[in-house]
């Protein structure tokens, strides 16, 4: 099956009421478990790799390359979408569609409106001319950063009118607005600013993606998904998932050294948590069965 872009998916999804569900490739076992799961859910799904894991994949080629092989070595029929996550440039965003992602983000959320809108915009023009499916950023989704959101509170959540602005000047897919989600764990409960994702989905019309989409409560991503988020990102609970099936593995087993069972059984653990999340998403059944 080929891969494809997130275009249709994402656009079904929303009508749906429903969300793809986003999983990043951190190795080879992550691809496996990703695949696997969504074939056995029904459920489209989007493999994305972002900058920071290039160097630990072996580079782009070698990612889209594992993913095309794992597709046809396992008969996947579900719709694949391969995704440049948090793409840093246009050039950036070429490299992945050079190597055969069939969708990209531009993060350019950290310059100022009229850049982010210009370097989208560049982005969005090649790679619609290729089938390529565009995602965008505005505001500051925290993680890594949370000191800059404690100095610049307003940075947390975006503005619906700028969201506008940027969607009906560059023609991207999807929009990922900062809405109080972080990356990675969070500090206490989240506090998603739902007001102004419903503002954002009427003004804008496309479909809204989640970032930080691990550690989030059930009713707020039900809530979510009911205002226009059709697309969740989900890296930090695949990673636990696989780490505590690892400690779990070598505290029952000190003497283990075989990769296979250590591996194995993380890749197990990521296959169930990668089902919950479909399940949770609404997705599960959702794949619209590609020819082989
Ligand atoms: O960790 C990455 O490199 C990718 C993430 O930024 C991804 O885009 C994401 O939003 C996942 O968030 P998480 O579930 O909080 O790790
Ligand atoms: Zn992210």
């Amino acid at each position: 099956m080929p891969l494809v872009s997130m275009t249709d998916m994402l656009r079904k999804a929303m009508e749906q009421n429903y969300a793809v569900g986003h999983f990043n490739l951190g190795n080879l076992e992550f691809a496996q478990a990703i695949l696997q799961a969504a074939q056995e859910e029904s459920a489209p799904v989007i493999v994305a790799v972002s900058p920071g894991y290039f160097h630990h994949l072996g580079g782009l080629t070698v990612a889209a390359t594992l993913v095309r092989a794992l597709i046809e070595e396992y008969k996947i029929t579900v719709p694949v979408a391969l995704h440049l996550d948090h793409g840093q440039s246009f050039a950036q965003c070429l490299q992945a569609i050079k190597a055969g992602f069939t969708s990209v983000m531009i993060d350019a959320s950290h310059f100022p409106l009229n850049t982010n809108i210009a370097v989208t915009r560049k982005v969005v023009e090649a790679a619609h001319a290729l089938g390529v499916s565009v995602e965008a950023e505005l505001g500051r989704i925290g993680g890594q950063e949370d000191d800059l959101y404690v100095a610049e509170p307003d940075a947390w959540y975006a503005s619906p009118e700028e969201c506008q602005l940027l969607v009906q000047e560059t023609g991207v897919d999807c929009l990922a607005p900062a809405l109080g989600s972080v990356h990675g764990l969070y500090r206490g409960e989240p506090k998603l600013g739902f007001s102004r994702m419903e503002q954002i989905r009427r003004l804008t019309g496309v479909p809204l993606v989640l970032h930080g989409g691990s550690g989030i409560p059930a009713e707020q991503i039900a809530r979510a998904i009911s205002l226009g988020t059709a697309k969740i990102n989900v890296n930090t609970e695949n990673q636990l998932a696989a780490v505590q099936a690892i400690q779990k593995q070598l505290a029952e087993q000190p003497g283990l050294y075989d990769p296979r069972q250590y591996m194995g059984a993380a890749r197990e653990a990521m296959k169930d948590a990668v089902k919950a999340k479909i399940r949770q998403f609404g997705c599960c059944g959702k794949a619209e069965r590609m020819p082989l």
